[in-house]
């Protein structure tokens, strides 16, 4: 499902080439649960936001679901993005005038042909499947941590992507919280969704089926068994 082969990404710092990610290539199978570990300033982010387009590698192709995505035009490619993928980033990212039920409609209202009516009964429904049933009308200001992540994974599957990329969902949230959120990752995985999920917190790490290691812009090991086909580092 997803495919990277030698993705580069080389910055200039100080007028030298600098590189974030060298050569990184990987398969990851559908309906998997990945996750990316590896020490502040490894390349998580950078791989994060090259698997879903938000950054373009310097070398090297992503494939994911037969689209080679670093052909994409930014205008095709953000297309792509609102029916492929759904993200969930540390700091939430939600917009502050709008109530959490609006923060959920707002994907399908760039790609979804539903009706205004069925659109708000859908993000109703995500809310509540996120245990957010009562808190709709809630703008995020008025929200927790906890409320905000959910509300922000309910906005990542509006349109029904099956990919989560996750940049850290658990990095702003207490322990209760964290474990909240991580079993939300773990069902979606369940029903069929495929996640990748960067991670500093050895203890969700543990529980992932397959984990990535990433060293100075290099994948370095796995912690758990990738012997089956989840997950071919090459
Ligand atoms: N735009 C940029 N220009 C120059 N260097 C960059 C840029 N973006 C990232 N880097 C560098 O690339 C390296 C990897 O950054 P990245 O954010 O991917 O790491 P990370 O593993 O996600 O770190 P953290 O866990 O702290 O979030 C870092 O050394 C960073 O300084």
């Amino acid at each position: 499902m997803i495919k990277l082969e030698n993705v580069t990404k080389i910055f200039p710092v100080g007028g030298e080439p600098y590189y974030t990610l060298d050569h990184v290539s990987f398969q990851i199978e559908k309906q998997e649960f990945i996750g990316i570990i590896g020490k502040s300033g490894s390349g998580k982010t950078t791989l994060l936001h090259i698997m879903s387009g938000i950054d373009t590698p310097s070398v090297g192709t992503v494939n994911i679901n037969g689209t080679d995505i670093s052909r994409l035009s930014p205008r095709e490619l953000t297309k792509w993005r609102l029916h492929n993928i759904g993200i969930v980033f540390q700091a939430f990212h939600l917009i502050p005038t709008l109530t959490l039920l609006e923060n959920v409609i707002l994907p399908m209202e760039f790609a979804s042909p539903f009706q205004k009516r069925q659109k708000k009964e859908r993000a109703k429904e995500l809310l509540a499947s996120v245990g957010l049933a009562d808190k709709w009308h809630l703008f995020p200001d008025h929200a927790s941590g906890g409320e905000k992540q959910r509300t922000a994974i309910a906005r990542a599957l509006a349109n029904d992507p099956p990919l989560i990329l996750a940049d850290e969902p658990t990095g702003n949230l207490d322990s209760e919280n964290a474990s909240h959120i991580f079993s939300l990752f773990q069902q979606l995985a369940a029903n069929g969704k495929t996640i990748v999920m960067v991670t500093h917190d050895g203890d969700l790490a543990k529980q992932m089926p397959h984990t990535l290691e990433l060293k100075d812009g290099h994948v370095i090991s796995s912690l758990a068994d990738n012997r089956d086909k989840g997950l071919r580092v090459q």
